[in-house]
């Protein structure tokens, strides 16, 4: 047992009840620092790509939906830093299938950068006709992230819209297929870990990076 219990049947009870969840110190900031220091290797390594939007890139297209760049994680090949992180996701994954039925079969996980004045416009996570992704965790990397640096992880729920600061060591999950979201432009670099726990194993999945 990684996570501390009560925050795993914290997670599923929000997800039950409001199909989101909002975790504070799902990493601590000593963990969070370790993976930054993975994340300016890959920069350094040149290893992110522009993100797309869909299966079939069209990368002019993607630039008005969305500006960041992305490097899918092989958990296998994973740092020690980051494979602590994937160790906390499969737990959570596990205690979901256990409490809420969710059919979850694997994860597939990647880092995410958004340079100044990126965004990600409006949408939901799965692609159309692809009922795969079910639940999206992302957590964020941003150590003294102040209101006014941007990047604001905005849900739209039914009654009203949510704005959460991407601070470091905080994770979010959602319902794949229930909540519209987008990322606000973002002021500062901002770093994160987004995922999701499919409804089948992943295969090669994290080739997919376009
Ligand atoms: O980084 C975030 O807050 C959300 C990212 C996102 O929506 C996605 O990658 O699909
Ligand atoms: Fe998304």
């Amino acid at each position: 047992m990684i996570i501390k219990d009560n925050s795993l049947e914290d997670i599923a009870d929000q997800l039950a009840g409001q199909d989101y969840a909002i975790t504070e110190n799902f990493l601590t900031l000593e963990e969070v620092r370790a993976i930054v220091e993975v994340f300016e290797y890959h920069r350094k390594e040149d290893n992110f790509k522009r993100a797309g939007i869909g299966k079939q890139e069209d990368f002019t297209l993607d630039k008005q939906i969305r500006g960041d760049y992305i490097k899918w994680i092989d958990p296998e090949n994973a740092f020690p830093a980051v494979k602590v992180f994937l160790g906390k996701i499969n737990e959570l994954k596990d205690y979901l299938n256990m409490t809420c039925y969710l059919g979850l079969r694997d994860y597939e996980t990647h880092f995410a950068i958004y340079p100044p004045g990126s965004f990600y416009k409006r949408h939901l996570d799965q692609f159309q006709g692809d009922g795969a992704r079910r639940i999206t965790f992302i957590c964020y990397l941003n150590e003294g992230w102040q209101p006014g640096d941007g990047g604001e992880l905005r849900m739209y729920l039914k009654d009203r819209e949510e704005d959460l600061h991407p601070t470091a060591g905080k994770l979010v999950c959602f319902r794949s297929e229930m909540i519209e979201h987008e990322v606000l432009v973002a002021h500062k670099h901002r770093y994160s870990l987004t995922g999701w726990m499919l409804n089948h194993p992943v295969g090669l999945g994290f080739i997919k990076q376009p």
